[in-house]
């Protein structure tokens, strides 16, 4: 396809290593038949958590773009293992490279005002496109020799007219953590391109900071903090140096109600952009001076591996690993869950709270944000809770102080306040990022194992008023001190834990609640908004997702085991993913037929106990999650309910620490997979349920009809 370009690989000369991300390394190549300079990205296929239709489409998708910010395939084709795509060479790389490179404390106030300005263009020229980029960070605005600014990287995109699976699959877990919006990361909530402004929002803060909030900690706690914390801003200290509508331009878009944030098209019409200056200007000196893009990459590649050889320690090493490719702002698209149980433990106490003054919370946040944006889709997370820096103690009697919020409301925001990561189970780290430095011209699969397995971690879930009390009197400080605690008697940072829940929940769901009246449903475009079916709890059913109930006869959906799920879970992050090669699909159209022809008050008895068993299970799930908390379970051993820390005095206690430890450990395992498994069974559950929905609206729909012939 297009551009001049042939698909032929050995009409293509690699050169430099350019740039290198999570899932892709970028050549400078030379394009043979006409001596073109051309960037060629090849993206390692074992790596994607994609098949290679969706990569194709979305190869195709690139090149049929057509903005000047915005990068364009020439073509794409696959060798071997490998994606090829051919693009424009961006003789200057990336922001991040670059700030990494010579500006590791950020840009000045006018170059930022001018990428971001470019980058807004591309946004607007993308939604206007129905395209969701899903991916917007410095590491993908890419600038060529004379300061032109374009967005890369469709790696994860999502077409929001798409019908067919693409869609679906924007219910997944894909992208960048510390840039996702807390829409993106609370499975099932739904998010539309308003996630991209939140990106946006975050990707200016990357700019003016030189690294993106949180981007020192692990996805896994990166994504708490997310979904928990207020939205970052700029407005600290350092800060002082920005103007104030570049604040403000940030705390539009931070903001956590997505319906509140504006559009591209309205963003650009903000004052910040009104005294931008062309690229040219503004941007072309940031790179007058530096050595040629492939001798910094080079360095930077040079730096990171420097970083683990240094680390032999296996935990160390681990660290390493975890440190550098969140320094490199890598996407953490394909993850890996052990993975992120581990890198959640490596993060030393110390940082955490140096970090928390500085970029978990937002001290002016309640001002920033709309008041109401506490209360939607993000879990009804509140401002009195997130205005509360975690490094102090927000005692119940203060949040109660917070103003007019009614009781209930504060139940969940104490609740909420139960935030921290636990960092004391040892799970091996399965991936095997090495960091090499092979330049090989094909890439050769580095094969992460991934394992299946909901985004317990993210979810928020149902708590009897009691236990919120609880969590409310618990405060957010004493959480951490158990934790200082536990990490007191344990010395070895190699020992990761499973991750602390949110406890707060509603009834159906393991993802937030939307409010039936906010949220994803007035961010909808209006193409969604006339497929929505109906709300139902959080359920959002759009006549989308009866199409993929509708393809599941009834009688087929099994009990199954995790392996062979039709429905499997995202490596990513435990949403969803339909995968239709499993899924059997009805020869005909009528063959709901049979069912359909049964009276509602003969399936009704059906729901119901549907209905049940999927509440029995909710509350199954829920138990267990309860269990994993570490925090109770230190709890539980200070209570005498589980056998004490036996200590000797020559070991101080530390061999019988690892015994018992290992011993938890396999207990967290075994509930996780137990977890896995119901959720699993959960989820079939809902389906039949939503068919059975369907039935009984069809059927209903039927009779009025056939009433209404008789009446006529
Ligand atoms: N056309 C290009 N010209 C020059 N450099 C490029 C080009 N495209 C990408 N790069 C460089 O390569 C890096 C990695 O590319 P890209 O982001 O597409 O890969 P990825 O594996 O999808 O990365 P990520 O993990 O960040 O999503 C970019 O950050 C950038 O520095």
């Amino acid at each position: 396809m297009g551009g001049g370009y042939t698909t032929n690989p050995d009409d293509y000369s690699l050169l430099e290593e350019v740039g290198y991300g999570a899932s892709a390394t970028v050549y400078r190549a030379i394009y043979l038949p006409s001596k073109d300079i051309v960037a060629v990205k090849c993206l390692d296929l074992e790596r994607i958590n994609s098949n290679l239709d969706d990569i194709r489409r979305e190869a195709q998708t690139m090149s049929l773009i057509d903005h000047p910010n915005v990068i364009r395939a020439f073509c794409s084709f696959a060798v071997n293992q490998n994606l090829w795509v051919v693009m424009p060479f961006m003789a200057e790389g990336s922001c991040l490279h670059l700030m990494k490179s010579a500006y590791p404390d950020g840009f000045e106030e006018a170059a930022i005002a001018a990428i971001l300005k470019e980058t807004l263009k591309a946004l607007e020229y993308l939604h206007r496109h129905g395209h969701i980029h899903r991916d917007v960070k410095a590491g993908n605005i890419l600038l060529d020799a004379n300061g032109v600014i374009k967005l890369g990287d469709f790696g994860v995109s999502a077409c929001m007219f798409d019908t067919g699976d693409r869609k679906r699959s924007r219910n997944t877990f894909v992208g960048t953590p510390c840039w996702m919006a807390p829409e993106v990361l609370q499975p099932g909530s739904g998010y539309d391109f308003k996630a991209d402004i939140w990106s946006f929002g975050i990707t200016a803060l990357e700019l003016a900071h030189g690294h993106a909030p949180f981007s020192k900690y692990p996805p896994m706690k990166v994504l708490l903090m997310t979904i928990q914390n207020a939205p970052p801003g700029l407005d600290y200290d350092r800060d002082k140096r920005f103007s104030k509508s570049f604040k403000e331009l940030v705390a539009m878009c931070l903001v956590k109600d997505q319906t509140k944030r504006p559009t591209a098209e309205k963003l650009l019409k903000h004052s910040f952009f009104k005294q931008a200056k062309p690229p040219e200007l503004s941007v072309k000196k940031l790179f007058a001076d530096l050595p040629p893009l492939w001798d910094r990459v080079k360095a930077l590649r040079i730096k990171d591996d420097a970083q683990l050889a240094l680390k032999k320690m296996p935990s160390a090493e681990q660290e390493a690993i975890s440190q550098s490719e969140y320094q490199r702002g890598v996407s953490a698209w394909n993850f890996d869950i052990q993975d992120l149980k581990f890198k959640a433990s490596l993060v030393q106490d110390d940082d955490e709270n140096e970090d928390t003054k500085e970029d978990d919370v937002n001290p002016t946040s309640s001002v920033n944000n709309d008041a109401s944006d506490s209360k939607t889709a993000c879990g009804e997370l509140n401002s009195a809770s997130e205005i509360v820096p975690s490094d102090e103690v927000a005692p119940a009697e203060s949040l109660s102080n917070e103003g007019d919020a009614p009781e209930s409301n504060m139940l969940d925001k104490g609740s909420i306040l139960e935030k921290s990561i636990t960092k004391t189970d040892q799970l091996p780290c399965t991936s095997d990022k090495d960091a090499t430095q092979a330049k090989t011209r094909v890439l050769t699969g580095r094969k992460r194992q991934t394992q299946s397995g909901p985004l317990v971690a993210g979810v928020v879930l149902n708590h009897s008023k009691s236990e919120r009390t609880r969590y409310l009197e618990r405060s957010e400080n004493e959480s951490s001190q158990s934790i200082d605690k536990i990490h007191q008697v344990r010395k070895a940072p190699s020992f990761s834990g499973p991750l602390n829940l949110p406890n707060r929940a509603s009834g159906n769901s393991l993802s937030a609640p939307i409010k039936p009246t906010g949220g994803y449903r007035e961010s909808l475009d209006e193409k969604s908004k006339a497929n929505l079916v109906q709300i139902k709890g959080r359920f959002s059913v759009t006549s989308e997702d009866l199409d993929l109930v509708k393809d599941i006869p009834l009688s087929t959906v099994p009990r199954r085991s995790p392996q062979d799920s039709s429905l499997r879970k995202s490596a990513s992050m435990g949403d969803w993913i339909y995968d239709s090669n499993k899924m059997p699909i009805p020869r005909d159209n009528n063959s709901s037929s049979v069912h359909s022809n049964l009276p509602a008050s003969f399936l009704m008895p059906h729901l119901q106990n549907l209905f049940q068993q999927t509440s029995l299970q909710q509350d199954l799930i829920l138990n267990l999650l309860s269990s994993l908390q570490t925090a109770e379970v230190v709890e539980a051993s200070q209570n005498g309910k589980l056998p004490p820390l036996p200590r000797t005095s020559e070991n101080n206690g530390s061999v019988e620490v690892s015994d018992r430890e290992r011993l938890l450990l396999t207990k967290v395992s075994e509930l996780q997979s137990r977890l896995t498994f119901l959720t699993e069974e959960l989820t079939a559950e809902k389906l039949k349920y939503l068919q059975l929905q369907e039935r009984v609206d069809a059927i209903t729909s039927r009779e009025e009809g056939q009433k209404g012939d008789a009446d006529a």
